[in-house]
């Protein structure tokens, strides 16, 4: 029932394929943190990675998460690149209704992110397009950042506002310790991102993370 979903973007890029195979079988997601220099004050990867990943590793979900302004004008190039999932920012957009419609339509599971800022209670008139929420645990925009603890209120009032269908994200700090806090406030999906990627042993720690949420 809860999943992990590994963040690539403290990967070693030049060798960006093998550190995915060699997690491959242990996680549910791979995380893609899709960054424009605009909406954040990074910029990442885009469509050409992604649509090379997705050939390469034709059976994994991937969870594309847009930290990018106008998430209307460019969704359906990243579900045609290979996204199982595309949340998008809702402070990106006056169109989320709209946006999340259209990716449902598409056959993709939809999901709305929200900065450590803004009010969990915005979600309330999308609530019923919404596959996933996810709850930014940082302020987006860079990995390897320390959890923002005032957040798991928020989970809890998301999980009040949503009911159980809606899977809840948690995305920025999570590592043994933080995951069983954000498992407890309500959470269900977990990235992880530099406490894989940055660990000399991947496969270990991500067992380390699985048996901190069968606590
Ligand atoms: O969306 C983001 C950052 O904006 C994340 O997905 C991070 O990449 C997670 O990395 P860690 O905090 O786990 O290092
Ligand atoms: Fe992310």
């Amino acid at each position: 029932m809860y999943k992990l979903s590994a963040s690539i973007l403290n990967a070693n890029f030049a060798r960006l394929g093998d550190e995915i195979r060699e997690v491959e079988d242990l996680i549910d997601e791979l995380h893609l943190d899709v960054m424009d220099g605009h909406y954040v004050d990074n910029i990442s990867f885009g469509l050409p990675v992604i649509g090379t990943l997705r050939k390469e590793f034709s059976s994994l979900v991937f969870d594309t998460h847009l930290m990018i302004s106008h998430p209307e004008r460019y969704w359906e190039e990243f579900i045609e690149a290979g996204s199982d999932i595309l949340v998008f920012h809702l402070e990106a957009t006056p169109k989320a209704f709209l946006i999340l419609q259209r990716i449902k339509e598409k056959g993709r599971l939809a999901g709305i992110s929200l900065n450590p800022a803004t009010d969990v209670r915005l979600l309330e008139p999308v609530k019923d397009l919404l596959d996933r929420v996810l709850i930014m645990t940082v302020e987006p925009g860079f990995g390897g950042q320390r959890f923002l603890t005032p957040m798991l209120r928020k989970i809890e009032q998301a999980r009040e506002i949503l009911g159980d269908r809606v899977d809840i994200e948690v995305d920025g700090g999570i590592n043994p310790t933080t995951i069983v806090e954000a498992r407890s406030a309500g959470a269900t999906t977990f990235v992880v991102g530099s406490s894989i990627f940055q660990s000399e042993d991947k496969r270990g720690e991500i067992l380390r993370l699985r048996e901190a949420l069968a606590t």
